[in-house]
């Protein structure tokens, strides 16, 4: 089967893009297969550059067609933080409860009006031989004021999608998978992924 590699350590990212290229044809792996892999620096200042700093340093060392995704949170009250700092946010060590706690302590007592926010998604993919692509997705929402639910990664306990009363925390994965900004920006790039094999 055709090896997609996407270039990310993130357990919860790999298993969104496993249920998503589900029946696709494409046989999907990630860093965790590749453990002795080097870490790439995110030094962009936006989510397409990081996006495509992972994607090609990923593809050049493995001679391999690789997809990385930059995401992470814009909160408007914050002026569109976390964005790219969304992982680091609380520290280094990139620690998902220290961010949300923090997230919290910023918004608290700010009113709902005011407390609007979406995720953001870039997706590149990248090939030793072919140009870089990229595309990118969004999913509008709410920072809540308590976390709330077990499932999918990052701030989802703490972020309400417009349009549904629960947070994505609280969506069944295979929602999650429909309206998140990951399904957004793989929608856009899915059918240009063919190209390069
Ligand atoms: O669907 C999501 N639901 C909740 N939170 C999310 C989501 N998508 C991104 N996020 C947050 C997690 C992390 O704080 C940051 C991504 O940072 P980002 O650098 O892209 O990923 P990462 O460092 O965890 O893994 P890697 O760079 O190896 O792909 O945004
Ligand atoms: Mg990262």
């Amino acid at each position: 089967m055709k090896e997609i590699i996407i270039a990310t350590k993130n357990k919860g990212k790999v298993n969104e893009f496993k249920e998503m290229l589900n029946g696709s044809g494409y046989q999907v792996t990630s860093l965790l297969d590749y453990p002795d892999s080097v870490d790439v620096e995110e030094s962009g200042v936006t989510f397409v550059e990081n996006a495509i700093l992972k994607a090609e340093a990923i593809s050049k060392h493995y001679r391999k067609i690789t997809i990385a995704d930059d995401s992470g949170l814009s909160i408007d009250y914050l002026n569109g933080a976390p964005g790219v700092f969304s992982a680091r946010y609380a520290g280094e060590e990139k620690n998902d409860a220290a961010n949300l706690s923090k997230v919290l302590t910023e918004l608290k007592g700010v009113p709902e009006a005011k407390r609007s926010a979406r995720f953001h998604c870039a997706l590149a993919i990248a090939s030793p031989e072919k140009e870089t692509f990229t595309v990118e997705g969004i999913c509008e929402g709410m920072i809540t004021e308590k976390m709330e639910g077990e499932n999918g990664f990052g701030y989802d306990p703490i972020f309400k999608p417009r349009g549904r009363e629960v947070t994505m925390a609280q969506l069944p994965k295979e929602e999650k998978n429909t309206i998140s900004h990951r399904a957004d920006a793989l929608k856009k790039l899915e059918k240009g992924i063919a190209q390069y094999f």
